[in-house]
């Protein structure tokens, strides 16, 4: 139990979610060697960087006063979990999509999702510019989240179809957000994003801090967006 970690980061965890998080990580280090997922293993620090780190969007969703009944949310890249499933945890009447483009991620949260018994969430497999123009999945959410996946030019191609107009991008960014933002300015105008505020969270222990970028769909984008696959990153916006 790390009790004390999670308070100090200000988040209401219970002692049932508490052990849903010694599960996670107990799976993340067994199967790390088979499926490659993390390479931090200590496990207060997993805790911090990790789970915590994760669900600091709940200062989003208390500064913006977001209510979270009856939402969806999709995380972009989301690797073993991060930030979907502490998210899941943390506020289980969310509806969660975690998509990724390895398929051995993905076969390692639906057995994840199996044991923690975690309902409303499901895992896609494949890359976000073929779902994005997918109209199962365009336009959809109301809120989008990535972490570690891509600079905020291409991210902002990859994440945005997804989101509803009126709906939220929050982008786990670290320091050089500023610089990321500033080669974002056409990104931003072709996905028909505004850009809003980046709020920075310490972490607990002296483990870094997390920027948050928060960004607002204002109108749908156009249809020749997403480009096809890998066009993002070969030739970003
Ligand atoms: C460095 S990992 C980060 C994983 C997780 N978000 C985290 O913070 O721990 C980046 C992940 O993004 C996925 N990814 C990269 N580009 C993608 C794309 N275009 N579509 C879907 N997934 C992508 C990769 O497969 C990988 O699992």
């Amino acid at each position: 139990m790390h009790d004390a970690l999670y308070k100090a980061a200000k988040l209401p965890v219970s002692s049932s979610e508490q052990l849903l998080f010694d599960h996670y990580y107990n799976r993340l280090v067994s199967e790390n060697e088979k499926y490659n997922l993390t390479a931090i293993t200590d496990e207060k620090d997993v805790h911090i960087k990790h789970f915590i780190d994760s669900m600091l969007i709940k200062v989003f969703f208390d500064t913006y006063k977001i209510e979270t009944k009856q939402k969806r949310l999709i995380d972009i890249g989301t690797g073993a979990g991060f930030p979907a499933i502490p998210i899941k945890i943390l506020y289980p009447e969310i509806e969660v999509t975690g998509l990724d483009s390895l398929k051995k991620r993905i076969a390692f949260l639906e057995m994840l999702k199996e044991d923690l018994t975690l309902k409303d969430i499901q895992f896609i497999h494949g890359r976000a510019e073929d779902y994005g123009r997918d109209t199962l999945y365009r336009e959809t959410y109301d809120f989008a989240v990535s972490r570690a996946v891509a600079e905020l030019r291409m991210l902002l191609e990859y994440v945005m179809p997804f989101v509803k107009v009126g709906g939220y991008f929050v982008a786990y960014k670290s320091l050089k957000y500023a610089e990321e933002l500033e080669n974002a300015e056409n990104a931003l105008k072709q996905m028909k994003t505004r850009y809003i505020e980046t709020i920075r969270i310490v972490l607990p222990e002296n483990s870094g801090e997390r920027e948050l970028m928060i960004f607002q769909k204002m109108e749908n984008i156009q249809k020749k967006y997403p480009r096809k696959a890998g066009m993002p990153k070969k030739n970003p916006l």
